[in-house]
């Protein structure tokens, strides 16, 4: 059986005194090849310097890769500043036959790179001689110009002072890496550092830089992939035992293949996705992207990744061009114009075929378009790599057709593209398959069509049927088919995994201006919600009105009763403002965290265009109140109005803070409002006004925002101050009035101080919960 005809090669890239002598290909195949190198015309690989022995080593061409050794060499060959005997290499590794300490004018270079078919690496070189500064970004007036939108215009620096060259980041977006490592301050460069900038390799090389060029997509290599997770059989108490859901996967994908993802429900598919795309780390095993470990380089890499998850990532309220744009803006280098970035949107338009619809709101397009607009949001970075969670889910044959034909255009100019799909119809589409059986296991891995002959069915539908049934024979069989043999072959391994960490270089007010606006945008458009949220306050106001007298603040039971309906409502109204604004965008919000969006920034924006919303409520609030009921005139700062304005305000920002940290925490929106009572009852209940609050109920009640909202207020309109009805009729001797009530300015500061307190915290939380979130 033929399997397939893509080949993968080895090519040796050999630099002689600093210039490109020559390249050589050299073909994988299963038979072992050998290429001996050395000064002596009887070898392949011929280079005619003093330094080089005559028979100065051989590469030799196995099954499973690329290995060099020395064959007792005068100047030897060193990897790394280390001088080996024997080693296999890896994709990218520096061959030196050379000074290690002090590099020889007649020094040889030999760049070993694993290319496929779909390859068209190219390795450039920029000669340090005479520069002191050399400069590395999108732009053209740069020493090294790398096109790439996440690269910045000007991204990084390499300046010389005398014979000694050091690296430096010029505040770039995505952020300069050198061995792997984010360059934060001016860093000494010394021999064959690997630095990357977006997609880009750059090797320096004492005298010049060495970079590769490559315009198609980027490979990657699955390799030995395990995840094991915690079982709990037979409930709560039961014992806990490990549950295998991936079983020792290994795939190789290379650059501009489309790859389907396919598997009955739970076999695994999401799982084995999110190991490839670095969102959930295996339990053993590694990803390698072009060779290198993604895992540990996945700062440097996630920006060139682009992810689309099941769940729509758009807001339905705003148009296709404006959504597109403020994701833009979000995703795209802070240097990048207005006109770049107006470009852009329209190109990803353009490749999405959306083209007349991107003046559409969202909610106007069918699913396949809202699909499209998805994947568009992805496209504006130019990923090289692509992974997409079933984007054919929910729509009809001709939408579904309409999806894999749009994803097979992509991956022919030159993205990586590997989706989970149920779209058997058109699998055809994809270069190959990789079918899971229940537990993770492999049972196929290779072209669509190889997988009908190695199943022995005449549709893929019926694969379904025979690997849910018998996983374990069908991956035992794929072991010792050709596919396997022939896949294995490719994938390289012998990399070490190790832990990635997160950073996010843009600039956090940048972000909180892109979301504010965003977020005012979203908030003015839905009208019918926004005059409901401003005509609250006025409404309870008329409420009021019929229930209560004008001159209510006459006696202390009738003020006790207005203070009471006050400090709820606000709190009741804070609570509505925020309590679904972080659930309602959840898959947004996971998305773009994934890539580069700050926290602060985000729940800041919130907490600036609901502060003036809240603004405007308390406005209306007072006005409306002062028509129905007379204020009493007696203030401690000047005027009554503005005491009741701050109380109101800060007591309804409480609440906004309080229900934007719980919408952090539930799971739905629907969940966030049916919290809305557990966090309003207790509002009620320890107000202070209605019971009276002793020892544990006084303690909870430092917990209540009214309870400190009352306090306020009562303070304004000196509660302590209004004779009951009976004793106005002078049939009880006089209260004993707290003195958390009295008329004192001191004290109405100090319950304003607390309000204060509680929106504070309750952003803190919010914070601390979505920073706990990223874990998970
Ligand atoms: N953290 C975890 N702890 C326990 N079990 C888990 C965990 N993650 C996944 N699983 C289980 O592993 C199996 C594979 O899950 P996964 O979501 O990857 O499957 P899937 O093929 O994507 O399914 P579907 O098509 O239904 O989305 C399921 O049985 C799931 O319940």
């Amino acid at each position: 059986m033929n399997a397939t005809h893509q080949r993968v090669k080895s090519v040796l890239t050999i630099y002689v005194q600093g210039k490109l002598a020559s390249t050589i290909d050299m073909e994988h195949s299963s038979e072992k090849k050998q290429y001996a190198l050395g000064r002596a015309s009887d070898n392949t690989i011929v280079i005619n310097s003093p330094i080089v022995s005559s028979h100065h080593a051989i590469f030799e061409m196995k099954e499973d890769g690329c290995y060099v050794y020395d064959s007792d060499s005068t100047n030897g060959i060193h990897i790394n500043g280390k001088r080996i005997k024997s080693v296999k290499l890896k994709n990218g590794d520096n061959l030196r036959i050379d000074d290690i300490n002090e590099p020889h004018k007649d020094g040889i270079l030999i760049v070993y790179s694993l290319l496929d078919d779909h390859s068209d690496e190219r390795w450039n070189e920029l000669q340090l001689e005479d520069q002191t500064t050399m400069t590395i970004g999108r732009e053209s007036s740069n020493d090294i110009q790398i096109s790439h939108s996440s690269v910045s215009r000007k991204h990084a620096r390499i300046t010389r002072d005398g014979n000694t060259f050091f690296l430096e980041d010029n505040q770039s977006t995505n952020g300069t890496f050198l061995n792997g490592k984010l360059v934060t301050s001016k860093t000494k460069l010394t021999h064959d550092d690997v630095i990357i900038v977006g997609h880009t390799k750059l090797i320096f090389q004492s005298t010049k830089i060495i970079y590769n060029v490559q315009s198609r997509g980027m490979r990657i290599d699955a390799i030995n992939i395990i995840k094991d997770v915690q079982d709990s059989k037979g409930g709560l108490f039961a014992h806990k035992s490990t549950k295998r859901i991936l079983d020792d996967i290994s795939i190789s994908v290379k650059s501009g293949e489309l790859v389907a993802l396919i598997g009955g429900s739970g076999a695994g598919k999401s799982t084995f996705m999110d190991s490839l795309n670095g969102f959930r780390l295996p339990t053993e095993g590694t990803v390698l992207v072009n060779g290198d470990d993604f895992y540990s380089n996945y700062n440097a890499y996630k920006n060139i990744m682009g992810y689309v998850p099941q769940q729509d990532i758009v807001y339905d309220t705003l148009t296709v061009r404006e959504m597109l744009t403020y994701a833009a803006k979000l995703r795209m280098p802070d240097d990048t114009t207005e006109d770049e970035i107006a470009n852009r949107v329209q190109e990803v338009i353009k490749d999405v075929e959306l083209e007349g619809r991107e003046d559409l709101v969202i909610k106007q397009l069918s699913g396949g378009q809202r699909k499209r607009a998805s994947i568009a949001v992805e496209l504006l970075a130019d990923p090289k790599l692509f992974f997409l969670d079933e984007p054919t889910s929910g729509l009809d044959p001709g939408m579904e057709r309409n999806m894999m034909k749009l994803l097979r255009k992509l991956s022919n100019n030159g993205k990586t593209i590997i989706l989970i799909t149920h779209a058997t119809a058109n699998l055809n589409l994809c270069d190959k398959a990789v079918i899971l059986g229940y537990g993770g296991k492999l049972c196929y891995f290779g072209p669509p069509n190889g997988a009908l002959e190695f199943f022995n069915v005449e549709d893929y539908a019926d694969i379904y049927d025979l690997i849910n049934k018998e996983s374990d024979k069908w991956q035992k069989k794929f072991k010792e088919s050709i596919y396997y043999s022939y896949h294995n072959s490719l994938v390289q391994k012998d990399v070490k995994m190790t832990e990635r960490k997160t950073v996010s270089q843009n600039s956090s007010f940048r972000q909180l201006m892109i979301l504010t606006k965003r977020y005012l945008k979203l908030t003015l458009i839905d009208k019918q919600r926004l005059a409901f949220l401003l005509l609250q306050a006025p409404f309870i106001a008329v409420l009021l009105s019929i229930v209560a007298e004008r001159d209510s603040f006459t006696f202390y039971e009738t003020s006790k009763e207005v203070i009471f309906t006050v400090a709820a409502s606000a709190v009741w109204i804070g609570l509505l403002n925020s309590l679904q604004e972080v659930t309602k965008e959840n898959d947004v919000y996971r998305r773009e965290r994934a890539v580069n969006l700050r926290l602060a920034p985000y729940i800041f924006s919130k907490i600036l265009v609901l502060g003036v919303l809240t603004l405007l409520q308390s406005v209306a609030f007072i006005i409306a109140f002062s028509f129905v009921m007379d204020l009493p005139t007696n203030s401690l700062i000047g005027s009554v109005k503005i005491e009741w304005f701050v109380t109101f305000f800060l007591t309804t920002m409480a609440a906004t803070s309080l229900g934007l940290a719980v919408s952090t925490m539930a799971g739905n929106s629907d969940r966030a409002m049916g919290l809305a009572p557990i966090l309003l009852i207790p509002q009620l209940i320890f107000n202070g006004l209605v019971f009276k609050l002793e020892g544990f109920s006084e303690l909870i009640s430092n917990f209540a925002i009214s309870k400190w909202a009352a306090r306020a207020i009562s303070i304004s309109v000196d509660l302590n101050d209004k004779p009951t009805e009976l004793e106005t009729r002078a049939l009880v001797p006089p209260r004993n009035l707290p003195h958390y009530y009295d008329h004192e300015l001191s004290l109405l500061y100090q319950n304003w101080g607390i309000l204060i307190g509680f929106s504070v915290l309750s952003i803190i939380i919010s914070l601390l919960v979505l920073k706990k979130k990223d874990k998970q």
